[in-house]
């Protein structure tokens, strides 16, 4: 299998590399500070723990959004991650504001993707009522494995200032995670975008993160063919194929919203 994990001295440089990148887009910004989305995932746990480092604990502050499908032991990882941190955190039920989307569109009422991305889109209203509010920046929690696969709402989770860890597989995340002491509970638990009940990223995309990474660092980042790339991963050519898919299908939701040329 390959491992795309960093050797000890390059994480060491990673890690400094990402919390400088957050001091300069805060500084840049002359913003005061920042905030994000704190879902008791490793992404966010990740990021948020970067940003106390590059910041402060005064620099952060998290939210906490529970709607109706959040599992309630990922919403008490959520406020623990707060307050191991030392950051404010408000807790903002979304499912009011969520049900007034849907009685205002009522065909779209148990469509699961429709309505999943309206949580993730409501979530993201919220980041920016605050930001606007305090004059912070909103921090993207997204990743390189989720961004080359589209796997992500857009303009919700997507709807972002900045992606820190966006250079990161999601092998690498965990790899960094632990080394910056989040919990091992926290970095073990399965992701999930927590947009319906039952919901895993792995169940949904129909892959495993160890192999789907090597796919994307082999196939399309490092441009070797899938047959290469299939032999190397120990996988048939046909989920490469399908992982080169998903990445063409989604390339709209890493370009501009374009406009005619003239
Ligand atoms: N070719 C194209 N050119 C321009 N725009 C295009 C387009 N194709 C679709 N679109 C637009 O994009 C929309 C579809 O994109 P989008 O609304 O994002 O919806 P979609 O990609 O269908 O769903 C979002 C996916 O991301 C997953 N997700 C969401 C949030 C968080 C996480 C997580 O890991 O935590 C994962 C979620 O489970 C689901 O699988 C279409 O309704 C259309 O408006
Ligand atoms: N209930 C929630 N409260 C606050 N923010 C949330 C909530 N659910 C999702 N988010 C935001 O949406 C982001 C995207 O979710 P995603 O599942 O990709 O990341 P994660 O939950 O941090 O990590 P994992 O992929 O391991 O589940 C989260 O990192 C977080 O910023
Ligand atoms: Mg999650």
């Amino acid at each position: 299998m390959v491992d795309l994990r960093f050797s000890e001295e390059e994480l060491a440089i990673r890690r400094e590399h990402i919390t400088e990148f957050i001091a300069d887009r805060v500084d840049a910004a002359g913003a005061d500070g920042a905030v994000l989305g704190l879902s008791g995932g490793i992404d966010s746990t990740l990021t948020a723990h970067l940003t106390v480092e590059a910041l402060g604990e005064d620099g952060l502050r998290g939210l906490v959004m529970p709607g109706t499908v959040s599992r309630e032991d990922n919403m008490s990882d959520a406020e623990r991650v707060a307050s191991d941190l030392g950051i404010e955190y408000d807790v903002i039920e979304i499912q009011p504001i969520v049900e007034r989307f849907v009685d205002a569109y009522p065909d779209s009422e148990g469509d699961e993707t429709a309505v999943g991305n309206a949580r993730a889109r409501t979530r993201a209203v919220l980041n920016y009522l605050v930001a606007n509010h305090e004059d912070q920046l909103v921090l993207g929690t997204g990743n390189r494995s989720e961004a080359l696969v589209g796997y992500y709402t857009k303009y919700g989770d997507g709807a972002v200032d900045c992606h820190p860890i966006g250079n990161l597989y999601k092998q690498q995340v965990r790899q960094l995670a632990r080394a910056v002491g989040v919990p091992d509970d926290l970095v073990e638990k399965p992701p999930t975008a927590g947009l319906w009940s039952g919901q895993t990223d792995e169940g949904e995309l129909g892959i495993a993160y160890d192999t789907l990474d090597p796919i994307l660092a082999l196939h399309i980042d490092g441009d070797v063919p899938a047959t290469a790339t299939a032999r190397l991963v120990d996988v048939d050519v046909e989920t490469v194929d399908r992982v080169r898919a998903m990445y063409e299908r989604s390339a709209h939701k890493r370009a501009m919203p374009p406009s005619p040329e003239r």
